[in-house]
């Protein structure tokens, strides 16, 4: 676990003010720069722990009492349309409008539906690219489940391309990763994009 250095955030802040030619002690800006380190703190939280640690953090599991996996090793769990927001590491600019379907088979448990939620939120709590968060989210998954076997599709804006450089408003992102049997299992994928779409 590292801790995020909201002092010097807030330092380099009011440099960045005073860069763009503005006054960083009128009543307006005054707070800006602490403000904008808790800020960071916050939606920068997962920079804080690597994928293990996150594994950690979320690994409430249920033995699998339900007999879903027993003779079929293929049923699946799906949890779609988890929103998250993210930051483009080559401008720190916000992804946005994000939806994230993880889809996972069973391995003789099962995890709290609630902590692939938060599983999504934390690793997009980084300086990302989409493809990473969906690899970071089947890596995640992977060790709590304990079980190759995962999916994550998600799609997003980018106001990185919305808002500035080409301005492409509405174009969407989706991006998948594939993981065990849905790596090796053509009909498994195809019943995974069938039940997200
Ligand atoms: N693959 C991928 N690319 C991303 C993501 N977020 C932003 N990008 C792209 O990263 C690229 C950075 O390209 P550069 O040419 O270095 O940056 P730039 O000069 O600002 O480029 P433009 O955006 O085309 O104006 C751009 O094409 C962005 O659209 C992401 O999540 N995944
Ligand atoms: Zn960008």
């Amino acid at each position: 676990m590292k801790s995020i250095d909201t002092e010097k955030i807030e330092k380099n802040i009011r440099q960045i003010l005073i860069a763009l030619g503005d006054n960083p002690d009128r009543e307006g800006l005054a707070e800006t720069p602490k403000r904008v380190a808790n800020m960071y703190k916050e939606v920068f939280e997962g920079m804080r722990y690597s994928n293990e640690e996150v594994a950690e953090m979320f690994d409430k599991t249920f033995e699998e009492e339900t007999g879903y996996t027993v003779n079929k090793s293929k049923n699946m769990v799906v949890v779609q349309d988890i929103p998250i927001f993210s930051f483009c590491e080559h401008h720190l600019a916000l992804m946005y409008n994000m939806k994230v379907a993880v889809g996972y088979i069973p391995n003789k448990k099962i995890i709290g539906l609630s902590k692939i939620a938060r599983i999504a939120e934390m690793v997009a709590k980084r300086l990302q690219l989409q493809e990473r968060i969906g690899r970071d989210i089947a890596e995640v998954m992977a060790m709590v489940a304990n079980t190759d076997d995962v999916a994550v599709v998600i799609e997003g804006e980018h106001s990185c391309m919305t808002s500035r450089g080409i301005k492409k408003g509405g174009a969407l992102t989706k991006t998948s990763t594939f993981k065990g049997k849905f790596e090796e299992d053509n009909e498994l994928r195809n019943e995974f994009l069938l039940l997200v779409k």
